[in-house]
């Protein structure tokens, strides 16, 4: 069998637009744009595509973004003392900072800088907290991109073995909490993992996010499994690869997400989802 598409693309922008008509009905209300502080520290050539992106989808749906564009020498206190006006702002719904930041800056006191309920990524240890405990409120937005991606298969989750290569604070973890919240039997494999293959091969639905192109071969994959690539990596020739080897698991699986196009883009419409939720919520 070939694996159907889970076209990431596709779905974003179905659901940019339809966000778009809320932040329309929102002001025919006389109600504010949502906004959304977007914090970019240093010059990382992919954060600044990435930070570019999301101004722009910002800008596309009617949200009012605030741009932070710091330079790398910016000092921690310096970060901080931003985050601590923003979080006061009314005008701001959402706020997040770019990762990676520079080294000297770390980054999880910058994560719980942030109030809780604007912590539009979903990286603050209550924000996880909350999703730990199956009470979620803003939640990471790769993993909850994905979620609505394993929506779209139409597939029923619950008792489905899933298994999650990575284990970052940004994907993996709150990945395998999302797939526990639905009910699935969850394992989370990573670089001490004794023997990655097996494991991987009892996965009906895989989640693969290590940052090593073409990791994951066809073999390695259950028939039918669902196959989320997570990983995205630029080999020398320039081509944009996955952590999995397509074509060898398209062959096996009954879905599978590309890159690009893949799980990518739901990342950025996440978060937009996340912000007008905090603006739609906040009352003004
Ligand atoms: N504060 C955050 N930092 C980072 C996050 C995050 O969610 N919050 N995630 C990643 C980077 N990221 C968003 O910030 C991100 C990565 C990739 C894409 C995307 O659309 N990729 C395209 C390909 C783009 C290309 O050609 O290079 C795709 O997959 O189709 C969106 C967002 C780390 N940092
Ligand atoms: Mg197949």
């Amino acid at each position: 069998m070939t694996a159907k598409i889970l076209d990431g693309k596709a779905v974003a922008t179905e659901l940019r637009q339809q966000m778009a008509k809320r932040v329309q009905q929102r002001l025919a209300q006389g109600r504010r744009a949502p906004g959304l502080a977007v914090i970019l520290v240093g010059e990382n050539p992919a954060s600044l595509v990435y930070v570019r992106n999301k101004r722009k989808a910002c800008e596309e749906l009617g949200f009012i973004a605030k741009d932070y564009d710091l330079p790398a020498t910016t000092t921690q206190a310096e970060l901080l003392a931003i985050l601590d006006q923003l979080n006061t702002d009314p005008s701001v719904d959402g706020i997040l900072v770019q990762l990676p930041l520079p080294a000297h800056i770390d980054p999880n006191t910058v994560i719980e800088r942030i109030v809780p309920h604007k912590d539009v990524d979903g990286f603050h240890p209550y924000n996880i907290g909350r999703l730990a405990l199956k009470m979620p409120l803003l939640r990471p937005c790769t993993p909850k991109g994905v979620m609505t991606l394993l929506a779209k298969t139409g597939i029923d989750l619950v008792g489905q073995n899933a298994v999650v290569i990575g284990q970052s604070n940004i994907v993996g973890r709150p990945m395998a909490l999302e797939l526990l919240a639905a009910r699935c039997t969850v394992t989370i494999c990573h670089s001490r993992t004794r023997d990655l293959i097996a494991q991987t091969r009892q996965a009906d639905i895989l989640v693969v996010a290590v940052g090593q192109a073409e990791l994951v071969k066809g073999d390695w994959i259950k028939s039918n499994a669902i196959v989320i690539d997570v990983g995205m990596n630029r080999l020398s020739t320039g081509k944009l690869v996955g952590d999995v080897e397509f074509t060898s698991c398209q062959a096996r699986a009954s879905w599978i997400t590309p890159v690009p196009g893949g799980v990518g883009p739901m990342t950025i419409a996440s978060l937009l989802e996340n912000t007008l939720e905090v603006a739609e919520t906040s009352g003004t």
